[in-house]
């Protein structure tokens, strides 16, 4: 038996490009075993994965994490968001998962936004205007370009749907990754059903929302995993939201989130709707709102712009008026579907580490002009800003986020953020309390403060001077997407 305070519970993060699994004390938030494994995402035109990959990798992960695994009393699932997982009759993905950087549904979406009748409808139905990356665009793409597998789609899940299910065996999602499909009406807490009608999908084979604290069920018998019989599962939920969780976030302080996808978002008590469309206005896992912008570009974007100049990530140098804007696989924020990484004022004394420090700049540029819109009037706009992920223990991304956010800079010493909330979400379901205010009492938040600089307003504005120059060639792309 470990020594551990009290039970243990088990948190996981399916993100993009990898499964984390974290054993966590519920008592002290201790992190007693921890696992990893690796997913593979396509190329090319595409962004795809095949769902079971993320249950192997789960296995394998949690098979890491040794005996801790198997005393645990509670576990929860946190899962990449907006991701459609089609099952056939016997719960088989019948192609694989398309996922939320998938641009392929853009003319998808922007016919759905036209026919219920625009921005302002969808933001006030669904607190979204849906772009390429809502579920609801990426089955529209699917019945027009692969109606057979629509046809022998018998269940549809997200991410975390998917893996909660192969764990209980029960079809369960929450309100948090619900509100990312674009069929979930946050005005109403259920599902849409003109919207989905409107795209041919049958409500029934979606799956039943599981209410915050509420038990989803519990493990399944199974020789693959190293879980106790009866075990419970609790609803999990999108990774943002479990990263909310996960800090303990109270209303209007902002995190700003660095992995493969951009984040910025705070935690709302008014019900989001942002007609422009640059503001998710997604629900929380409480019964709160997470009003969040999403960029498609950001640490991989960046890493990737490193390598072609063959420098490591650090070796920034300062600029002196070189943009970058790094939307190597299209972008969400701001809507450029088919837009493609686009240089500006490039001289002979340029230098490798200037345009590096460029493509730094221009995918911070992006979150932060949506941090504006995301924050509602009663933010304090002085707050540190918590950063996360998986690029916030970079020293370039911190200093680039200081540096033009001109905000203090809170880095938590906790890594896996997105793991600790689904944790605490286990943890409440075993005690009743708050998963928020569990991850609290574990102070998941504490780490160094970067203190504020002078904002870098001159280069926020020739960024976003470029931006406003360059629309005609970045709406048009480059016609590989
Ligand atoms: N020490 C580091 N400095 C800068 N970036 C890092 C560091 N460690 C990891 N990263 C970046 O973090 C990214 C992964 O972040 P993570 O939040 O785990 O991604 P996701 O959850 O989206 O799969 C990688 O693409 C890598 O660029
Ligand atoms: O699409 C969004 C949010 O709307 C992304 O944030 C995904 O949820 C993927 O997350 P990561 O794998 O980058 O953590």
């Amino acid at each position: 038996m470990s020594a551990a305070e009290g039970p243990l519970v088990v948190g996981v993060d399916s993100s993009t490009q990898s499964t984390k699994v974290l054993v966590v004390d519920a008592a002290t938030g201790q992190v007693v075993a921890s696992g990893q494994a690796p997913h593979t995402v396509s190329s090319g035109v595409g962004r795809e994965s095949d769902p079971r990959q993320w249950w192997d990798a789960l296995c394998t992960a949690l098979r890491q994490c040794g005996d801790a695994a198997h005393e645990a009393a509670a576990v929860s699932v946190a899962g990449q968001q907006h991701g459609l997982v089609t099952l056939d009759g016997h719960g088989e993905p019948v192609r694989p998962a398309l996922l939320w950087n998938d641009v392929r549904s853009a003319p998808q979406a922007r016919r759905l936004v036209e026919e219920l009748g625009g921005p302002k409808t969808w933001a006030e139905r669904t607190g979204s205007v849906p772009g390429a990356s809502f579920t609801v665009t990426k089955w529209a793409w699917l019945a027009e370009h692969e109606p057979e597998a629509a046809r022998s789609t018998a269940a549809v899940r997200l991410p975390h749907d998917y893996l909660t299910g192969l764990l209980t065996g029960l079809g369960t999602t929450d309100r948090g990754d619900a509100s990312g499909t674009g069929w979930w009406a946050s005005a109403t807490e259920a599902y849409d059903e003109e919207i989905l009608a409107r795209v041919g999908l049958d409500p029934a084979l979606l799956p039943r929302v599981v209410r915050p604290g509420e038990v989803a069920g519990t493990v399944r018998d199974s020789h693959e995993l190293p879980f106790s019989k009866g075990t419970l599962v609790a609803p999990g939920t999108g990774d943002n939201a479990a990263a909310a969780l996960g800090l303990g976030l109270r209303p209007g302080t902002p995190v700003l989130s660095l992995g493969t996808s951009g984040t910025v978002y705070a935690v709302a008590r008014q019900r989001p709707a942002d007609p422009s469309g640059t503001v998710a206005g997604f629900a929380d896992a409480r019964g709160d709102w997470l009003p969040l912008a999403c960029t498609l570009n950001c640490t991989l974007a960046v890493d990737r712009v490193a390598a072609l100049l063959g420098l490591d990530r650090e070796a920034v140098e300062p600029g002196t008026g070189v943009t970058l804007l790094p939307y190597l696989d299209g972008e969400r924020t701001p809507n450029l579907p088919g837009a493609s990484g686009l240089l500006h004022g490039l001289r002979h004394d340029t230098t490798a580490g200037q345009l590096l420090q460029a493509a730094y700049d221009g995918a911070v540029h992006s979150l932060l002009r949506a941090l504006d819109l995301v924050l509602d009037q009663d933010a304090d706009r002085t707050a540190p800003l918590l950063l996360i992920g998986g690029g916030a223990r970079g020293t370039a991304w911190q200093q680039t986020v200081r540096r033009l956010s001109g905000r203090p800079v809170q880095v938590p010493r906790a890594g896996e953020l997105v793991a600790l909330g689904a944790a605490a979400q286990a943890a409440g379901v075993l005690t009743g309390e708050d998963p928020a205010a569990v991850a609290r009492r574990w102070r998941t938040a504490d780490g160094p403060v970067l203190e504020a600089v002078e904002r870098d307003e001159e280069t926020l504005n020739r960024i976003s001077g470029v931006l406003s120059d360059a629309a005609p060639l970045l709406e048009r792309g480059t016609g590989s997407h």
